[in-house]
């Protein structure tokens, strides 16, 4: 009897997907070979990808909301001076990267659901792009992400920001612990070790005057809290089965790398004549 070809829809949990458990797509015989499905199967699994193009639509139009109302939120506190800009950017950043991780349960359990995640920061790349050249004009952007209200600056820590959330959804996604750790390093300890060591940063690196031992402290305190703590969330949604005592160990010593980079005299001066290290 000629085996057929399976259709399979990658199997890893969604939110919505809790709620509304699948019955196998896979039709095993008596015979141990897979058989096509029949026409009502056939029609469940056209159903279920058109239910899966719309919960990722949705979700796709929720996030991208969510970002607006972020930027525009710190934006407003921002010109009520009720917080000074240094700290409305560094809020951004810290809640950018990990409310959009916290998002992805919500997107559907398909091979393609990351794709609509990434539209999201695609679509904020184009965003700092367009407004960075100037081509368009946002000051609520600008002023809520900016160290000094330069539209060019759009193009520096914000895009490379947006640009690793991009690839970090396309290519590692929930699945994998690399992007959910690079995330959160990037937005809970960065954001973090600016926050607290433009505040409390008075004893200097011997190496660099510009950055602060409470700074790094905190880059790794952060980065290394925010790492297990979005493990831990992706792993309750049944994304992630991890060994902790293993993960946590790597996690320190990724932390410790990762601050160790940061900590280092690099800026625009230094990369554009590598000689100069301050
Ligand atoms: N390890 C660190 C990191 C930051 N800081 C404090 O936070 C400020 C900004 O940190 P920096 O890393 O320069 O910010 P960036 O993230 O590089 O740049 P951006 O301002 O675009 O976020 C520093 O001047 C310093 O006062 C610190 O004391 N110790
Ligand atoms: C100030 C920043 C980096 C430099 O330190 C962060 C810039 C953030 C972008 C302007 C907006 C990015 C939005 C995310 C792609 C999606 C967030 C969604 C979430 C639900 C808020």
């Amino acid at each position: 009897m000629a085996t057929t070809p399976v259709v399979k829809i990658a199997a890893s949990p969604s939110i919505l997907t809790l709620r509304f458990p699948r019955k196998p797509l896979l039709i095993p015989s008596d015979t141990g070979v897979f058989r096509r499905p029949s026409s009502l199967r056939l029609r469940r699994i056209r159903s279920t990808a058109v239910a899966s193009w719309l919960q990722d639509s949705g979700a796709t139009v929720a996030v991208l909301s969510g970002a607006y109302s972020l930027v525009l939120s710190f934006d407003f506190l921002t010109k009520m001076n009720l917080i000074e800009q240094n700290l409305s950017r560094k809020l951004v950043h810290v809640l950018s990267g990990v409310l959009f991780m916290s998002s992805w349960p919500i997107f559907s359990s398909t091979t393609e659901a990351r794709y609509f995640a990434a539209i999201v920061p695609f679509i904020n790349c184009l965003r700092l792009v367009s407004y960075g050249l100037g081509l368009f004009t946002n000051e609520d952007l600008i002023k809520s992400v900016t160290r000094e209200g330069k539209p060019e600056e759009l193009l520096q820590g914000p895009l490379c920001y947006v640009l690793v959330l991009l690839v970090c959804t396309l290519f590692f996604w929930h699945q994998s612990p690399i992007g959910i750790v690079s995330i959160a390093m990037m937005s809970g300890g960065d954001g973090f070790a600016d926050i607290v060591g433009r505040r409390f940063g008075t004893l200097k690196l011997p190496y660099n005057k510009r950055k602060s031992w409470i700074g790094s402290i905190s880059m790794f305190t952060f980065g290394f809290l925010f790492s297990i703590g979005m493990l831990y969330y992706f792993s309750i949604f049944g994304y992630l089965h991890l060994e902790w005592m293993p993960v946590i160990k790597k996690v320190a010593i990724i932390s410790f790398a990762a601050t160790m980079v940061e900590s280092l005299p690099i800026d625009e001066a230094t990369l554009n004549n590598p000689t100069n290290l301050s």
